[in-house]
């Protein structure tokens, strides 16, 4: 066998990227899937609407769904404030490992905690092991039909607060169909869609921004 495409990424960061510098590493990264070989990061298109909603937001506690190789968790954590915190979840231990090299490299440990697991075990068990109360900002990310059963029990374990922003990436492709459906229709979200491309290509894709009303 040989190296996979996330210790590939890991080894272009390591190569190109500045250590301690968030933006190199998410320009390392940028570079290496848009030149070298593609891979499923949020990207550069759809990452500025990511910095725009997390900046407007300005977040104290967030939950990402779906690390894979961290460069999502470095364009958040760059973001957030001193003593604010990142929490995302991975369900494959070989995506973890990377991501956490990564986000290590970027210098953002102090404010990440990735958890390896599914989501759907994890989220009822954020409050008793991250005392965790609310989150402020969610990104989905993570397998498309998880997005509706997860936002559903953020909601019954009393995870989200009025004015809790969830931020769904793919939500056109692959697509999240059930999902759209879900927040669209709920009377319990405002939500917007933010038209953008694939990362690294010229399909369509974007992100849904949905607001929980309480
Ligand atoms: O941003 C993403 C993109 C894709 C994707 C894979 C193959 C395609 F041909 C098109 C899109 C999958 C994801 C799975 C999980 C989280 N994000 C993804
Ligand atoms: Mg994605």
């Amino acid at each position: 066998t040989g190296t996979s495409r996330p210790q590939r990424m890991l080894k272009a960061v390591q190569k190109n990227a500045t250590k301690g510098d968030p933006q190199s590493v998410i320009s390392a990264i940028d570079y290496y899937c848009r030149h070298k070989e593609w891979a499923m990061n949020v990207g550069d298109d759809k990452g500025l609407i990511l910095d725009s909603v997390l900046m407007e937001v300005n977040p104290s506690t967030v939950l990402e769904l779906g690390t894979y190789c961290g460069y999502s968790t470095v364009r958040i954590a760059r973001l957030m404030s001193p003593g604010s915190k990142l929490i995302t979840v991975e369900f494959n231990p070989a995506f973890a490992e990377v991501a956490r090299q990564i986000i290590a490299y970027a210098g953002l440990q102090d404010k990440v905690t990735l958890v390896e697991g599914s989501s759907g075990d994890l989220i009822p068990k954020m409050k008793e092991r991250f005392g965790i109360k609310y989150f402020d900002f969610v990104f989905l990310d993570h397998w498309k039909d998880s997005y509706a059963p997860d936002t559903k029990l953020l909601e019954d374990c009393g995870l989200l607060k009025k004015g809790t922003v969830l931020l769904a990436d793919n939500v056109i492709c692959p697509g999240a169909p059930e999902y759209l459906k879900y927040v669209r229709n709920s009377p319990r979200y405002e939500s917007r869609y933010y038209k953008s491309n694939l990362e690294y290509t010229k399909a369509e894709d974007g992100l849904e921004k949905s607001v929980f009303l309480g």
